[in-house]
């Protein structure tokens, strides 16, 4: 399979050379040149198949030619292993035709593990082969980091720098970073807001010369295996309540995008989905377009759901791509005005955006508000960001014969402040974390500033 940007002008490339590359070269973002398609038969025919299994169903067309079958199959096996549920993604149920997702069993607890833990073996798979070593920059509102860390620390083939925005992550959060001491994990907290370090990642791959002949890797889902793996639990869970021979809906907490594009192109792939639905919390930016055109990026706000304190969503424009009809020039266009001003869609690209999509914003009073009356009446307690999604799901919903499935993305362990804020107590750690709050901590506090950014990438990696 080929890989194309959605900004039209580099080079299409292979799997490999796009999990490497992590961005494309104009700047923009790598999507598959043509999207497998499942028949309704075929998806029927996984339905009991064990999560890894499943995932090597859904994986293997997008790598083929690039990853063989017996080393995916062990990947992902080794990958799926090491979550804490047999099930890896089981479902609970609410209400009727109402279910949560939860996507929270792996290592660092958060849905982030689903991808990165399989996309640590695949990069350090593909670089042990070709005897190359990566620098990889990740931005992270809390989740992606640790998953990411989790993911590569064991790597001999490369160094990792994640930056967090400082003092606007959970302590929970940042503790299960920056108190994992190897060699090759270098933690930074930037004096500003998740978007200042997302730019940063996203300038550093336009001029890598820092690097000094070293070449520069992703791990945020601007990388495009990020959300190749994300697509594996759509199929999984609509198997689980009755599909494909009955459609689904799911509502998605959304920061980055990520998530939700990986439902869409589930959608895409021949499973039945009926809606959509886009959950955000006062960053609300992704709401504003869906619902009234207004892509305008505002102020952005610190939440009670902090890892979606996002205004620059990376893969709204992957998405983008599709409604131009894949015109590259038209989203350079638009993603370059986006830089500086508030842009509109064309109204008949508005229009397919909206059709594919039902959108929500949800304050943080609400939010704790959801977090206490779920757990008054069944007991179950939510994480914030999973919060806003069913509050997004129970508004959204159009079809209650439909089941609805809430993506829970984070335990409510990682987010103890709005759950005692909702008048309950906080969960304890579980036994893997038991002792995270006496662990020694590592990192450096640095300005915003890309220039003392790469000084300090440039003095800390390993060269050959
Ligand atoms: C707990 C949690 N929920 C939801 C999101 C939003 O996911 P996405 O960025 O893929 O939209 C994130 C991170 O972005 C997250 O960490
Ligand atoms: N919420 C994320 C933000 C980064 O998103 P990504 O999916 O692009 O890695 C986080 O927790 O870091």
């Amino acid at each position: 399979m080929k890989y194309i940007s959605t900004r039209g002008k580099a080079p299409s490339l292979s799997f490999s050379d796009v999990l490497l590359a992590g961005m494309a070269e104009d700047g923009g973002l790598y999507v598959p040149e043509q999207l497998p398609v499942f028949s309704q038969a075929e998806i029927a025919s996984w339905s009991g198949l064990p999560y890894a299994e499943l995932a090597f169903k859904v994986i293997q067309p997008f790598v083929e030619g690039c990853i063989s079958d017996a080393d995916l199959k062990q990947m992902v096996d080794e990958t799926y292993a090491v979550f804490d549920h047999s099930g890896v993604a089981p479902l609970v149920q609410l209400e009727q035709n109402e279910w949560i997702l939860e996507l929270f069993h792996g290592p660092t607890l958060a849905f982030k593990d689903f991808a990165l833990q399989l996309l640590g073996r695949l990069m350090d798979h593909v670089l042990a082969e070709r005897g190359e070593r990566l620098v990889i920059m990740g931005a992270t509102s809390g989740d992606t980091g640790s998953a990411a860390i989790e993911g590569c620390r064991h790597s001999e083939h490369l160094d990792i720098f994640i930056m967090h925005p400082y003092n606007r992550v959970s302590e929970v959060q940042r503790r299960q970073m920056t108190s994992i001491l190897a060699d090759n994990v270098f933690n930074i907290a930037l004096e500003g807001n998740f978007d200042d370090c997302q730019e940063m990642v996203k300038d550093s791959f336009a001029d890598q010369s820092f690097l000094k002949g070293m070449k520069l890797g992703a791990v945020n889902s601007i990388n495009w295996a990020r959300i190749m793996a994300q697509i594996v639990y759509y199929f999984s869970a609509s198997l689980a309540v009755g599909g494909p021979h009955r459609p689904v809906s799911f509502s998605v907490p959304t920061g980055n995008f990520g998530d939700i594009f990986a439902g869409y192109l589930a959608k895409q792939m021949g499973l039945p989905i009926e809606q959509l639905v886009v959950a955000t919390n006062r960053n609300d930016i992704l709401h504003r377009v869906i619902s009234g055109n207004d892509m305008s990026k505002g102020a952005l706000e610190h939440t009670l759901s902090p890892s979606m304190d996002i205004m620059v969503s990376s893969n709204f424009e992957r998405l983008l791509f599709d409604v131009y009809g894949r015109d590259g020039a038209a989203v350079a266009d638009l993603m370059q005005r986006f830089k500086t001003e508030a842009v509109q869609l064309e109204p008949a690209r508005w229009d397919s955006v909206r059709a594919l999509f039902d959108s929500y914003a949800v304050d943080d009073a609400t939010t704790c508000e959801v977090i206490r009356q779920v757990h008054a009446e069944t007991g179950y307690l939510l994480d914030p960001h999973t919060a806003i999604g069913l509050k997004a799901a129970r508004e959204c919903w159009k079809n209650r014969s439909v089941p609805m499935i809430t993506l829970a993305t984070a335990h409510p362990v990682k987010f103890p402040e709005p759950v005692v804020k909702a008048g309950l107590e906080a969960p304890q750690l579980p036994a893997r974390l038991s002792d995270l709050m006496e662990r020694e901590e590592r990192f450096s506090v640095l300005p915003k500033s890309l220039a003392e950014v790469h000084a300090y990438i440039a003095s800390h990696v390993h060269r050959d």
